[in-house]
């Protein structure tokens, strides 16, 4: 977007809008709010300069802009076009979806953007980009003040007006316009700058990662404070790869490694698509614990998975959902869950390069979580697989993690006195119970009596190494046995009666296991992804095979070191710990004062 200091033309008459005010003005258009009335509705008309500012030039480019954005405009982060025209004065002029939010050049400039919507937002600009070249289109002017903010709060790409085709064959009028005249050197990679430049999506990587540098460290990459940062400046920097080191403290370093080396001087070194450079950065969210954000690319430009070792039903699928959770969703950590709501139609990717059927399937059902509202095809991100340096080393996601689930059939080679055994149903053991008898390495959903008995059962003879009585006191045997007896029957009573649903035999701080009902246990969660990042923080995450309103989680360190907790989302981080200690949680759903009656067990790294 070039600023300009003349004065805007008038808006023109168009049947069927109702001028209200002017948004913006380009180079060689004006942008106005209009109503339209039928259907009733804001709308943004870009209008084409008239008299001597307008040349056939410029109206080909124009027109050129209108049929690339046409191209792209159904995806959720690209500003949709609605209808093109000439207006009755001779302007033409477009018709498109009013953005009413700030640009992210308005807001890296006035707040400090949270690194959680750093990243979703990256992810999200990232796949309207990758949209834009499966169809074709470099964008080239890919930076802040041209991703506005849509009624949703979603990221919103717009002007591409100096875009072109990414191949020559497909060139597009709109690259007669002078499209390097418009370059924006502080986003630019330093091959734009040369006589004859050629830019390629590798291009656009530099300029995507810039812009979420930008908006991350509130000034663009090549900028000094305190410095000169004129043109000349800037392109010496650029041209040096001279990146000004982000000072504000919550950015981790994974996610400047990843921005570094989608800044690379040589377009070789860098990410070498728009997707490998978002699957980097869903990496960073995973290790940040946040939900990793979807990359939404149009299904029909998807190569054909590689289905080998991919379980049936992750392949690629498309399915409708339903949910209409917009604005104020764009904040906080539950955003990334509610914004997956889209009404596009897009696909669902599956997983190319799976490491294995567990990974992938735990990250396609983790998408599938939140109500959408539209088919949606998402790459998985646990398919990343962006060829990586070593200077630039992303945590491995090739290391299945263990999944250890404990089985019933575990109990047959536990020692068990028969005769004091008292078995109660599966689903009254409480929590606690579960869990004390998981921490002496027996095995759960069996009661707490049984526990006790097999304490006792340890030995053949109950009386252990006592003399065995004599007839003479046979009667205070059978009254005390009787006894035992009944205060066993007793116990069970007690638990069988006891009133449902209520909170016992909390944990540690209250955070335990709750009482488990009769109704049977929440599933337990499944398909683990454990990742460590480099500074020793492991983020474990899940998947939660029947997800139902309400549900939340509690885990904690398998050792216990740590007090458990509850958490809303599917994920939990441990560390920093040392490279090479095992860790493991045990995670549990939590539904309606119930528990899962045996947890996953998660383990990084497997096998150790
Ligand atoms: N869809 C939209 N919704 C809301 N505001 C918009 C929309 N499109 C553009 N604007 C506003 O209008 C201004 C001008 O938009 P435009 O795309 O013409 O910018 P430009 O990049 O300066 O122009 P040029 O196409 O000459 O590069 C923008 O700064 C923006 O604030």
């Amino acid at each position: 977007m070039s600023t300009t200091r003349r004065a805007p033309a008038q808006p023109p008459e168009l049947p069927g809008f109702v001028f209200q005010r002017l948004l913006g003005s380009g180079g060689f258009s004006d942008v106005y709010l209009y109503e339209q009335q039928l259907p009733r509705r804001l709308v943004a008309v870009k209008v084409l300069l008239g008299g001597d500012d307008l040349n056939e030039t410029s109206r080909q480019a124009f027109i050129g802009e209108a049929n690339l954005m046409a191209q792209v405009s159904s995806h959720p982060y690209i500003v949709t076009i609605f209808h093109a025209d000439v207006a009755q004065d001779g302007r033409p002029y477009f018709v498109m979806e009013y953005a009413p939010g700030k640009s992210l050049s308005e807001r890296y400039k006035t707040e400090t953007i949270p690194i959680e919507e750093v990243l979703r937002t990256g992810v999200r600009v990232s796949s309207a980009v990758a949209t834009a070249h499966q169809v074709g289109i470099l964008h080239r002017d890919i930076k802040p003040a041209n991703i506005l903010s849509n009624d949703y709060g979603w990221p919103a790409l717009t002007d591409f007006g100096i875009s072109s085709a990414v191949d020559d064959d497909l060139a597009d009028a709109a690259q007669g316009a002078g499209a390097s005249a418009g370059m924006s050197v502080p986003w630019s990679p330093s091959e734009m700058f040369d006589d004859d430049p050629n830019p390629d999506v590798r291009s656009e990587v530099f300029s995507l990662a810039a812009t979420i540098y930008t908006i991350a460290a509130g000034h663009s990459p090549f900028e000094q404070p305190g410095k000169p940062n004129g043109t000349i400046e800037l392109i010496a920097r650029i041209e040096r790869g001279q990146i000004t080191p982000i000072t504000r403290p919550d950015v981790p370093r994974t996610l400047i490694s990843v921005l570094q080396r989608a800044m690379s001087v040589r377009p070789n070194d860098r990410y070498q698509s728009a997707i490998d450079f978002a699957r980097a950065l869903q990496r960073v969210e995973l290790e940040l614990g946040y939900p990793p954000t979807p990359i939404d690319v149009p299904k029909l430009h998807i190569a054909a998975p590689d289905r080998s070792g991919v379980p049936d039903g992750d392949e690629t699928s498309i399915r409708h959902v339903e949910n209409i959770d917009a604005q104020g969703a764009y904040e906080g950590s539950r955003a990334s869950q509610a914004e997956r709501t889209s009404t596009r139609a897009i696909a669902r990717v599956a997983a190319q390069q799976t490491t294995t059927p567990q990974v992938a399937s735990g990250w396609s059902a983790a998408a599938e979580q939140p109500t959408t509202a539209a088919a949606i095809p998402r790459l998985d991100p646990s398919l990343a697989s962006a060829p990586e340096t070593p200077a630039h080393k992303v945590p491995d996601f090739g290391a299945a993690p263990e999944l250890r689930i404990n089985r019933g059939s575990e109990r047959a080679s536990t020692p068990v006195f028969e005769r004091q055994r008292i078995e109660l149903p599966e689903d009254t053991a409480s929590g606690a119970d579960i869990a004390a008898l998981r921490s002496r390495g027996t095995v759960s959903q069996t009661s707490s009596m049984e526990h006790r008995g097999r304490q006792r059962g340890d030995h053949e003879n109950p009386y252990g190494d006592a003399p065995k009585p004599k007839n003479s006191n046979l009667l205070v045997g059978i009254l005390a046995g009787i006894i035992v007896v009944l205060i066993a029957v007793l116990v069970v009573l007690g638990w069988v009666f006891r009133p449902k649903d209520t909170p016992t035999g909390q944990g540690d701080a209250g955070q335990g296991p709750v009482t488990v009902g009769q109704q049977g246990f929440p599933p337990a969660p499944v398909a683990p992804v454990v990742v460590r990042s480099p500074d020793g923080y492991i983020t474990f995450r899940w998947q939660n095979p029947d997800p139902q309103n309400g549900d939340t989680y509690y885990w904690r360190v398998s050792d216990k070191s740590q007090p458990g907790e509850t958490t809303d989302e599917p994920t939990a981080v441990v560390g920093p710990s040392p490279e090479g200690v095992k860790v493991c949680i045990d995670v549990e759903i939590r539904r309606n004062g119930k528990t899962s009656a045996e947890p996953l067990v998660a383990c990084y790294p497997q096998g150790s």
